[in-house]
Parts: C-alpha cells; sequence; structure tokens
C-alpha cells in the first residue's frame, strides 16, 4: 500500500493552501471532497438509488443531485442519515483506495476535511492536522467567502471542535503566521514523510 498522510483542519485553516505547497514537492494528492462529489455524478449507480429512495425532488434540472434538498431530508430523519451512509461510504472507500493505488509520487496526500467527524483516522499512516487559532480561522474565512462574523462562527461550531482534530494528530501545522514560514513547514515535513514513506517499503 502507498503510504498514505491524512490531512484535516477546520474551515479556513488553510489546508487547500497546505495541500497546494506538497503538490509543489511532486506529492500526489487525492481530494476527498472531489470523490464524494463523483460517486453520485450523474450516471452514477449511486445517484439512481439515491433517486430511487427518496424521489425525483432530490434531482435538478440538470440531472445532477440536489444538495440542499438531499441534506434537508437527511437532516431531520438519521435512519435516511443512515441509508445514505451505508450507501455511499462502501463507494467513497473504494474510489479512495483506487485513487491511492494510482498515486505517482512515493507517499500521498489524503485532503480530507471531515477526517474525524466520519472517523477516518485510522485509514491513513500518519494524520496531519493544520491548526490555527479560532480568530485567525474566523478572520481568513470572513474574508475569503465574505460572511459576516456570525455566520462563519456558527459554521465553525457546527464542525468538530479544535481539540478533538488535535487529539488524533500525529503532526501539527500551526498556520497563524506568514505563508513563507507554512512553506518552510511543509518543506520540513515532506522530508519527514519521504523517510517514513522509505521506511515503510522497506518494511513490506
Ligand atoms: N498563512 C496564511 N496567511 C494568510 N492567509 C492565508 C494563510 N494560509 C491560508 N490563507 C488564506 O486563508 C484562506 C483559507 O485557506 P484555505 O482555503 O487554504 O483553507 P481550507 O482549510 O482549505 O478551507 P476550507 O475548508 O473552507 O476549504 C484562503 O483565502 C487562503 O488564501
Amino acid at each position: 500500500m502507498v503510504f498514505t498522510v491524512a490531512l484535516t483542519g477546520g474551515i479556513g485553516s488553510g489546508k487547500s493552501t497546505v495541500a497546494a505547497l506538497f503538490a509543489n514537492h511532486g506529492v500526489s494528492l487525492v481530494d476527498a471532497d472531489i470523490i464524494a462529489r463523483e460517486v453520485v455524478a450523474p450516471g452514477q449507480p449511486a445517484l439512481q438509488k439515491i433517486a430511487g429512495h427518496f424521489g425525483e425532488r432530490v434531482i435538478n434540472h440538470e440531472g445532477a443531485l440536489n444538495r440542499t434538498a438531499l441534506r434537508e431530508l437527511i437532516f431531520t430523519d438519521p435512519k435516511e442519515k443512515q441509508w445514505l451512509n451505508a450507501l455511499l461510504h462502501p463507494l467513497i472507500h473504494q474510489r479512495t483506495q483506487q485513487a491511492i493505488a494510482q498515486a505517482s509520487s512515493p507517499y500521498v496526500l489524503w485532503v480530507v476535511p471531515l477526517l474525524v467527524e466520519n472517523q477516518l483516522q485510522q485509514q491513513a499512516d500518519r494524520v496531519l492536522v493544520v491548526d490555527v487559532s479560532t480568530e485567525t480561522q474566523l478572520q481568513r474565512t470572513m474574508a475569503r467567502d465574505n460572511v459576516s462574523r456570525e455566520l462563519a462562527q456558527h459554521i465553525i461550531s457546527a464542525q468538530v471542535s479544535r481539540e478533538a482534530r488535535l487529539a488524533v494528530a500525529d503532526d501539527i501545522i500551526n498556520n497563524d503566521g506568514l505563508p513563507q514560514t507554512l512553506t518552510r513547514d511543509v518543506a520540513r515535513l515532506h522530508q519527514r514523510y519521504m523517510a517514513l514513506a522509505m521506511q515503510s517499503v522497506r518494511q513490506e
């Protein structure tokens, strides 16, 4: 198996920024959000099953999944949420494994915003958490998404806590500082992961 580093962090913490820096070192990225969308893309069997189960109200005019409608339906009904997860989780898992196996670098960076929420930490060899203070997180989310402090705060509160994320971390990258600091820290981590990936190949 390809050595896999899971990258996670709260909204606006800097996951995409960190992932781009790893990609600059030639590291293959696997994006959990993209995979989650691919399994329900038009033409996929999962989309037909969802439409069969919930009805045409979850399909929009373009024939794609109406995420808002689906979210509302499962939000009020835990059993329906369970049904959806039972359908999607194995498909997402399978696709993720395929994407990781196709990696062209000694290790893969698997970007998973909801790693802790979905308890996926066991599926990686190492967990890297991008950590920022709540104030930095608020400021950057407000600036990037042009949302109020209240809305940003609300989104942050709905996510798993900073402490819960740090509790599963093998490595922590702090992103309260300047982009240059982040670049330097990613370069250091990359060296460490290259060494760990080589070690794991030798042990196989
Ligand atoms: N060290 C930094 N200094 C200043 N701005 C930064 C720094 N790191 C990231 N940013 C900016 O903060 C915002 C959030 O970063 P990014 O989009 O990488 O976070 P994310 O964790 O991927 O967010 P989301 O989960 O919401 O997709 C972006 O506008 C990014 O350019």
